[in-house]
């Protein structure tokens, strides 16, 4: 019977999705600049026995909305905000099995620097950490490392998929698993055949090498990635083994599954090789009523400008007469509908779309109520929608983490639907697929620079043409 993966989804800033809620009483939100919020965080996540603890992260500001910081900065969206990849030492010294999912964007920041920080982390926690791939989607983000604009969707996808050849040849390619001897005889600490440059040269970078760190456990660290693109779809398929994925109903996520199952076995993966997780909301308390109430107190607390804000709205909803449809406004204002686009449909009015904000309602996987209610809803997700773990979304840190910990989870215990105990010494990779498959699989893309031929043969491009469609 399948199990529950949980990742404690988490961003080091105060306000990361659920806006306004820092204000309530208790919340913690405001510690995130301590170092002791983080080592508790890391705890209470090992002691429920999550997988991870998954740390999204932004290099810019949602400056859209009214056309300025300002909005931002007075509901902390995701501003001020701190390096994640510098949480995970802390966090891993406290600990012994959690692992940690850290995000970094492909677009800015060379992927030489970026392998070896992730050599580093991979060694200090034993194997425990994974990848979010992002590559990045704020305009801000783009003006902080010298460009005027973002650069367009899918070419940030082929760059992306050049840094991944990069950091596979000196992950996996540049140093051979017997190459330190720590002979001190000898007087040879590493055989010097045994490590190799990747003279890597293509479109977008160059890279000599070799690799500065030794193999780590895992060498390539878990690769997570969150996409509903078709050039995204397409980069998930050769690369990524967790992939965020979502859908408004069943059928839509199910059908999203297959569609991301069929383009990975395309690129000589197993259908089995991509683990599906989706953010997931869940408020839950002794009883349905008592769990309403929850929510109720939380809703008192919710910021729509916030919400706006992080939608990187093109106008602010609360303007308009609650008939009109966002269409027209739009249409109106002279605007596009590219933000709002991701969260409403243009036939909708603006009351609806106000409601929607406003009832924290997440679509699909948000549920509230009992252990009992919470459990049957988990098991549809697992069984009926076929998804594999959540992201659990955190609304009031740390009673949010608490209460699954303390309530849901001794529920699907009893159920057979998560575990009751670690596997000692296990990789972040083997928890999340299984024991003895600690690296990338003999057949996965990032597998072919274990021979050293390959680094001298490039790799063919994933995206022949731009804009990437399917039929190309
Ligand atoms: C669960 C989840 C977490 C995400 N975390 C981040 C993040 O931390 N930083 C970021 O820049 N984008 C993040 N994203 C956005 C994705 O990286 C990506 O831009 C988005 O899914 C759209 O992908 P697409 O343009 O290929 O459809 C996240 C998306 C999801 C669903």
């Amino acid at each position: 019977m399948k199990q529950l993966h949980v990742n404690l989804f988490e961003m080091a800033c105060v306000s990361h999705i659920v806006h306004g809620m820092w204000r309530a009483p208790g919340n913690n939100r405001h510690r995130y600049s301590e170092m002791e919020h983080w080592l508790e965080t890391a705890k209470l996540a090992e002691a429920g026995l999550f997988d991870a603890v998954f740390l999204a992260d932004v290099i810019g500001t949602y400056d859209r909305f009214g056309e300025s910081n300002d909005a931002a900065l007075r509901e902390a969206v995701q501003i001020p905000n701190l390096d994640p990849l510098l949480l995970v030492p802390a966090m891993a010294a406290v600990t012994k099995n959690i692992g940690f999912g850290v995000t970094f964007s492909t677009t800015y920041e060379p992927p030489f620097a970026f392998a070896r920080r992730m050599g580093t982390l991979d060694l200090l926690t034993q194997g425990r950490v994974g990848w979010n791939i992002v590559t990045s989607y704020l305009r801000s983000a783009a003006q902080n490392f010298g460009l005027d604009d973002e650069i367009p969707h899918d070419e940030r996808y082929a760059i992306a998929d050049e840094y991944m050849d990069v950091l596979y040849k000196l992950w996996e390619g540049s140093w051979d698993d017997n190459a330190v001897l720590k002979d001190a005889a000898a007087g040879i600490y590493t055989n010097p055949s045994a490590v190799r440059s990747i003279n890597h040269t293509g479109p977008n970078f160059r890279v000599a090498g070799p690799h500065l760190v030794e193999p780590s456990r895992q060498r390539t660290p878990l690769l997570f990635q969150a996409t509903g693109s078709s050039a995204g779809l397409e980069f998930a398929a050769r690369h990524a083994e967790v992939v965020f994925i979502g859908g408004r109903t069943t059928e839509e996520v199910r059908r999203n599954i297959a569609k991301t199952r069929e383009q990975a076995v395309a690129h000589g993966r197993k259908p089995d090789d991509i683990r599906f997780i989706v953010m997931a909301g869940i408020i839950v308390d002794e009883t349905d009523a008592l769990a309403s109430k929850k929510l109720e107190h939380y809703r008192r607390y919710y910021s729509v400008e916030g919400a706006l804000v992080h939608a990187q709205a093109e106008i602010d909803l609360r303007r308009y007469d609650v008939n009109e449809r966002i269409g027209d406004v739009l249409l109106r204002e002279g605007q596009s509908f590219g933000n709002m686009g991701r969260r409403f449909r243009p036939d909708q009015t603006i009351g609806s779309a106000l409601k929607q904000i406003a009832s924290f309602d997440e679509g699909r996987f948000f549920v509230v109520g009992s252990p009992t209610t919470v459990a049957d809803q988990i098991e549809n997700w697992l069984d009926v929608d076929g998804i594999d773990g959540i992201n659990l979304r955190q609304y009031h840190s740390f009673d949010t983490a608490r209460d699954f910990i303390s309530l849901v989870v001794p529920e699907l215990q009893q159920r057979g639907r998560y575990r009751t105990a670690y596997t000692p010494d296990e990789t972040l990779r083997e928890r999340l697929f299984e024991p003895g498959r600690a690296r990338l699989p003999a057949y996965h893309f990032g597998a072919r620079y274990r021979d050293p031929q390959n680094l001298t043969a490039p790799a063919a491009p994933l995206f022949s043409s731009l804009p990437f469609s399917k039929a190309s």
